[in-house]
């Protein structure tokens, strides 16, 4: 059974503790094993890469065979029904557009004593598209990583998605040709984080690794942040959904049972204020586990994972959305914007009874890779900003650097660097007293 709990109990703090606190993936045992792999990658290459991928995916490769040739991704969409490529495409238009609309302006500019100042925006050179593959195939999670990176003018996609006992999605390789990637290995987890990071005889490395993945991926991406970049930790799938006694609880329960299908470490939790309508919701969420094909991954995730809060309004629930820092909130109330604008920490938000979840994770148009494990308190969703950097410029000429250039002797005499105030003093044929 989820916890069920209200903040009426007299030991709600204590429960809603241990509810944030609760480990769902970062324990010590998966970042054990993961600094091993990684550590083996690095010594090894190539060769522990396909060991790893013998071991976890069941499947034997070579050095020649990890890559998916752009011949098979062109092929894979044929192998494809028709109707799905067109969803597949109007998705990659919608997301497209979207994230066209988040390009950062440049900036350049004189300032009141004539100085040029200005930022530049620039594409990283390469980035690793990590596509999940594990115990599920994710070709909306190609598009959510390749295309913010297109928009922003990457040069070098390499994608990795592993292919358990050797199943390659066709809708996957389709998906990763549509949207230009041509260089993809069908490897996966931390392995195939660590040969982006470091590289392998095969595997050129990458400036910078995005996408989400199990709780193996999340603490991969952790370990080789530094050695490249990252987007953010996307981990096992969350969902928060806050909602009245108004909403059918057949709808709510298939929203929180959309998440904890995803992992059997993902987490649903419903905060509403009606607790005769919080128990409707968890009787439908067990009617619906029935009936759905990963009933075992779910029902795992409802039951280890799932919490139901009861409030006593609305206005309660608001510093407990803040506390957990959902990947997703679900707002199935009346007026979903009420509550939306003082809400801070949510990877993203789903406004009103008609917007579920799921829509975000395929064609609404922004990224379905978001922060999970609370990181909504400090990053954001994957973005066209994740795969460039901003270079900042200042341009002075004699008169402007005499105008503020003392103001730098002072502060480097001060610091005693006496070859940065001499450096600008040097210039305006000024006197330095150390
Ligand atoms: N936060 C987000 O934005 C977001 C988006 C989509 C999916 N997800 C999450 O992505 C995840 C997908 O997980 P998945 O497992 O299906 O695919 P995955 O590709 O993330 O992981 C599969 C890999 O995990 C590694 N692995 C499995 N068991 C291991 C073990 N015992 N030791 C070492 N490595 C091991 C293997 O290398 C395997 O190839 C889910 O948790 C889902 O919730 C998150
Ligand atoms: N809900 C996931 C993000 O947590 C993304 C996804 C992909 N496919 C379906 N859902
Ligand atoms: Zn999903």
């Amino acid at each position: 059974m989820p916890v069920n709990f209200s903040t009426k109990d007299a030991d709600f703090e204590a429960q809603f503790d241990a509810l944030l606190n609760s480990k769902r993936e970062m324990d010590e045992d998966v970042d054990k094993i993961v600094s091993d792999i990684i550590a083996d990658v690095r010594k090894r290459g190539d060769a522990a890469v396909l060991d790893y991928t013998t071991k976890f995916d069941r499947l034997e490769l070579t050095a020649e065979t990890m890559r998916i040739g752009a011949e098979e991704l062109a092929a894979a969409v044929d192998k494809c029904e028709p109707h799905v490529i067109e969803a597949l495409k109007l998705a990659a238009d919608r997301i497209e557009k979207f994230h066209a609309k988040t390009l950062p302006d440049n900036l350049d500019y004189r300032d009141e004593q004539g100085v040029r100042l200005g930022s530049r925006w620039t594409a990283v050179q390469a980035a690793g598209l990590y596509v999940p593959g594990g115990t599920a195939a994710y070709p909306s999670s190609v598009l959510m990583n390749a295309i913010p990176a297109k928009v922003a003018g990457v040069e070098r996609l390499v994608m990795v998605v592993p292919t358990p006992d050797g199943v390659r999605n066709p809708l996957v390789l389709a998906a990763a040709h549509i949207c230009g990637i041509d260089e993809v290995y069908a490897i996966g987890g931390a392995q195939a984080v660590a040969a982006l990071a470091y590289g392998t005889e095969t595997i050129e490395p990458v400036d910078k690794i995005t996408g989400p993945g199990n709780a193996f991926v999340a603490a991969a991406k952790r370990r080789v942040f530094g050695q490249v970049g990252i987007d953010m930790i996307a981990g096992p799938s969350e969902i928060l959904v806050v909602a009245d006694h108004a909403n059918d609880p057949d709808w709510i329960a298939m929203d929180l049972l959309s998440q904890a299908e995803h992992d059997t470490s993902a987490q649903s939790i419903l905060i509403t204020d009606d607790a005769g309508f919080a128990t409707q919701v968890a009787q439908a969420v067990d009617k619906a586990l029935e009936t759905l094909p990963r009933t075992e991954i779910a029902g795992q995730s409802w039951r280890d994972h799932g919490a139901v809060i009861v409030v006593e309004n609305m206005d309660e629930a608001v510093p407990l959305i803040d506390r957990i820092a959902p990947e997703h909130l679900e707002l199935a109330v009346s007026d979903p914007d009420a509550l939306s604008n003082k809400v801070t920490n949510a990877g993203a938000i789903f406004l009103g009874r008609y917007t579920p979840e799921a829509i975000g994770d395929y064609v609404a148009g922004p990224n379905h890779v978001l922060p999970t494990a609370r990181s909504a308190r400090f990053s954001s969703g994957l973005g066209v900003l994740d795969f460039m950097k901003r270079t900042t410029f200042v341009g002075c000429d004699a008169e402007n650097l005499r105008a503020i250039g003392p103001a730098a002797v002072d502060l480097a005499v001060t610091e005693g660097l006496g070859a940065h105030a001499r450096s600008v003093a040097i210039r305006l044929n000024l006197p330095v007293e150390d």
